[in-house]
């Protein structure tokens, strides 16, 4: 099958910067979760934001960005704000900053469905009805009323995943989904999104710093550092990476039973800006 994304040496450069944040990125998805992790700056975040052009001003070039049928680079901004929240979405880490204060929760998802669909409000209410019940909210007339400050963070990313699957995509992009989650509500939004992928056959992109979290939830990682792609494993391989980057990764990763040994400080060396092992 071919894939959903396709993805040749892409780089990435800020307005004003004198390096690429990104350099020499390539990578396919299919209808599996990949999981992008290094540590903070490594750039994780940003290939997330150039697959949708979320980066204002910085230069993206690549090879090849290919998105089903779609030619991504030559994608103007006018074709992209019908491709953004349609056919690819983003799920950011705080529901907070992505929910409008004052607007009722169900409003605002109904909304995005009606951006995307001609349709009427009755039929808008139904849908964003059905849809907080497929995130497993209980009682969603309930939460369809309330104000994003009256929902939890689980909830919160809930419905934001709700208003994501409204217009059915094929690539979703979820950036730190959950780590403003305590562990228990964690796993339940995990869940979500693993469903999701499962029943509706979605690629996914989870960005993470989590290894582990990420090892556990995902069909492959591909681990960054400075700007580059040094390693792609299947995630059940994770412990035959060779990089040594990735290796001391691994070695940082607290383990519960893991006995009273300090963890390893995190090696780094020049060189591995250089290379890239893929
Ligand atoms: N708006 C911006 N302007 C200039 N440089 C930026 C901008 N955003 C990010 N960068 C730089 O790009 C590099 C990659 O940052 P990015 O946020 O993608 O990393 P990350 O791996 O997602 O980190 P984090 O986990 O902290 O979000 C960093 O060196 C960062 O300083």
């Amino acid at each position: 099958m071919d894939p959903i994304l396709d993805v040749q040496n892409l780089a990435i450069r800020y307005a004003g910067s004198p390096v690429d944040a990104v350099r020499g990125v390539s990578f396919t998805l299919g209808r599996e979760r990949l999981g992008i992790v290094g540590e903070s700056g490594s750039g994780k975040s940003t290939v997330g934001r150039a697959l949708l052009k979320l980066l204002p001003g910085a230069k993206i070039s690549a090879d090849r960005i290919r998105f089903e049928d779609l030619d991504l680079l030559a994608q103007s901004e006018a074709e992209m704000l019908k491709i953004r929240g349609r056919r690819m979405s983003m799920i950011l880490q705080d529901p907070k900053f992505s929910l409008n204060p004052i607007h009722r929760v169900g409003d605002q998802v109904a909304e995005t469905y009606l951006r995307h669909f001609p349709a009427s409000r009755t039929v808008a209410k139904a849908k964003t009805l059905e849809m907080l019940e497929a995130v497993k909210i209980r009682d969603p007339e309930r939460v369809h009323d309330l104000y994003p400050h009256e929902i939890s963070g689980g909830m919160g990313q809930r419905v934001m995943i709700a208003m994501m699957l409204l217009a059915d995509p094929d690539l979703v992009i979820a950036d730190e989904p959950t780590s403003a989650l305590d562990v228990t509500v964690r796993l339940q939004v995990l869940n979500i999104l693993d469903g999701l992928v499962r029943d509706r056959g979605i690629g996914l992109i989870m960005i993470s710093h989590d290894l582990n979290l990420v090892r556990n939830f995902c069909d492959r990682v591909l681990i960054m550092y400075a700007g580059r792609v040094v390693e792609t494993l299947n995630a059940a391989d994770m412990d035959k990476a060779q990089h040594p980057y990735t290796r001391g990764l691994l070695a940082a990763q607290p383990r519960i039973g893991g006995g009273r040994k300090p963890l390893a400080v995190l090696d780094r060396r020049p060189e591995w800006k250089e290379e890239a092992v893929l």
